[in-house]
C-alpha cells in the first residue's frame, strides 16, 4: 500500500503522468469514480451539488459502452449519492466503502457500525452546535463540515480524532474542508477490490479517479490490480496519472467515449 487515508500521503517515487498520455480501452478497462470534486464541482453547501448537464451523456455512454463496468465510490451516503446521480444508471458504494447499492450486491447487516456511530453522535452534535458547524449524519459516517468556518478546522479535526479514538471500529478521515468518523474496516480500496470479483468488472483493468486524500485507498487498490489511479488537482498522491482540473478530466473522458475504442 502506498498510503493510508487520514494520514500523510506518501508520494510515488515518480511524478504522476499527465492524463493526456493515458491510453485506456472501453473493452478492457473498468472505471471507478469519486463524486464530489470529480464528477461534480465542489460547492459551499453539500446539499446543492450537481453533475454538469453537459457531462452526463459521457457518463451514460461510458456505462453502456463498457457493459456496466462503472461504479461510483463516494464518501456520501448511498441514497444521497443516488439522488445526485439521477437519472444516470451508475451504481454506487457509499459511506466510504460501507453501503453497497443493491445492483452491486447490497450491504448486509450494518447494525454494529450504526451502534458505534451512535456512541459518538452526542459529543459531535455538541461541538457542531457550539461552533455553528454543519454535521452531516450518514448511514456509515458522520461528517463535520468547516468550509464556511475554516477558523475551526484544527478544532474540528481534533474533535473527530478524539471521538474516533474512543469508539471501537471507527476511524478519523480528513477530506476537503471536512473531517469525518467512518467505519475502520472499509474504505474505497476495499470497495474496489470487492467489486472486482463481480461479473461486470472481473477480467478488466481498474481505473480509479478522484480528487481528495480519501481517494488514495482507491488509487492504491486499482494499482495493486494492475490498473491505475488518476488524481484530479494538485497535492501529493500515489496515483499514476494526474488531471490538473476537473474540467480537464471531463474533457478527457468525453473524448474517450466519443472515440469509442
Ligand atoms: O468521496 P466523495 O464523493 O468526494 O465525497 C466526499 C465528501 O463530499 C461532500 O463534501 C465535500 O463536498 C461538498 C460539496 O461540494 C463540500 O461543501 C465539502 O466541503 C466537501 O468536503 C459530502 O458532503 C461528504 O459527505 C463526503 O464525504
Amino acid at each position: 500500500m502506498c498510503l493510508q487515508t487520514g494520514q500523510k500521503v506518501q508520494e510515488r517515487a515518480e511524478m504522476p503522468i499527465d492524463i493526456s498520455r493515458a491510453n485506456f480501452s472501453l473493452a478492457q478497462h473498468c472505471f471507478f469514480f469519486d463524486l464530489d470534486g470529480t464528477l461534480a464541482p465542489i460547492v459551499d453547501d453539500p446539499s446543492t451539488v450537481a453533475i454538469p448537464d453537459d457531462f452526463k451523456p459521457a457518463l451514460a455512454r461510458l456505462y453502456s459502452q463498457t457493459g456496466g463496468a462503472v461504479a461510483i465510490l463516494t464518501g456520501r451516503g448511498l441514497s444521497d449519492a443516488l439522488t445526485i446521480l439521477d437519472p444516470l444508471p451508475l451504481p454506487v458504494v457509499g459511506s466510504h466503502g460501507l453501503e453497497y447499492d443493491a445492483r452491486l450486491g447490497g450491504s448486509g447487516d450494518q447494525s454494529s457500525a450504526q451502534a458505534a456511530l451512535k456512541e459518538v453522535l452526542a459529543p459531535l452534535q455538541a461541538f457542531a452546535a457550539a461552533k455553528d458547524l454543519k454535521l452531516e449524519c450518514k448511514p456509515g459516517a458522520i461528517a463535520l463540515h468547516y468550509r464556511h468556518a475554516p477558523e475551526h478546522a484544527v478544532a474540528a479535526q481534533r474533535t473527530i480524532d478524539n471521538v474516533a479514538s474512543f469508539a471501537s471500529g471507527l476511524r478519523a478521515l480528513h477530506g476537503k474542508m471536512v473531517s469525518e468518523v467512518t467505519v475502520a474496516s472499509v474504505d474505497k480500496g476495499t470497495a474496489l477490490t470487492t467489486l472486482m470479483s463481480r461479473t461486470e468488472f472481473a477480467g478488466r483493468v481498474p481505473v480509479m479517479v478522484g480528487d481528495d486524500v480519501t481517494d488514495e485507498d482507491g488509487f492504491s487498490a486499482a494499482q495493486s490490480w494492475g490498473g491505475c489511479g488518476i488524481k484530479i488537482g494538485s497535492g501529493e498522491t500515489c496515483a499514476k496519472y494526474r488531471a490538473e482540473t476537473m474540467a480537464e478530466f471531463h474533457h478527457w473522458l468525453a473524448k474517450l467515449v466519443a472515440e469509442g475504442k
